[in-house]
């Protein structure tokens, strides 16, 4: 078994769609970014590409490549997914804070967590994400930005499942 940690942030703009976990949040702001911004899905991925030594996203989907202007970022995750399968390992469970002044999360976070388990080939209950203020302090407080922490478990593809 082997552990990564990730980490994402980016800044909120008015006219950007906000996609958070792969879901479509509506709000009047979103993220600003080559991709989709998603920073969620950023975070899961490095946490994924260090638990294996694989480097980061920017080594593997480069931010001044053209292919990745506007990516669906999950989908970027479902090629990750496969350089863990290449490895020898698969996902075990995934833990993602986010950091958020506005919106409520809360309600998203059911689907935030379906849509990311079918991409990374794990059990909702082996995705868990939570999210908290940063109680009106510093550059996220203000809502300048949204922030992303992860951590991931990658076992090897050959140890079995535990039943649910
Ligand atoms: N963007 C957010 C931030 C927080 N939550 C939920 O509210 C709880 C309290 O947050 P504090 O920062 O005041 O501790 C937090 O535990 C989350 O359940 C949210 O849904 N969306
Ligand atoms: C996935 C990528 C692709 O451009 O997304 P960006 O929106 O540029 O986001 P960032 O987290 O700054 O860098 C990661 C990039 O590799």
């Amino acid at each position: 078994m082997r552990i990564g940690l990730g980490y994402d942030v980016h800044r909120i703009a008015e006219g950007r769609p906000l996609v958070l976990g792969g879901v479509r949040i509506d709000a009047p702001f979103g993220l600003v970014g080559h991709s989709d911004a998603d920073v969620v899905a950023h975070a899961i991925m490095d946490a994924l590409l260090g638990s294996l030594g694989l480097g980061d996203i920017g080594q593997h989907f480069p931010p001044d490549d053209p292919r990745f202007e506007g990516a669906d970022s999950l989908s970027l995750m479902g090629e990750v997914v496969r350089m863990v399968g290449r490895e020898g390992y698969r996902v075990g469970n995934v833990d993602v804070m986010v950091i958020a002044e506005r919106p409520k999360l809360l309600p998203h976070v059911p689907e935030m967590r379906k849509r990311l388990a079918e991409v990374l080939q794990v059990r909702e209950r082996d995705v868990s994400i939570k999210a908290t203020t940063n109680e009106k302090m510093g550059f996220i407080g203000r809502g300048e930005g949204i922030a992303a922490q992860a951590v991931a478990l990658v076992v090897p593809s050959d140890e079995g499942r535990r039943m649910p």
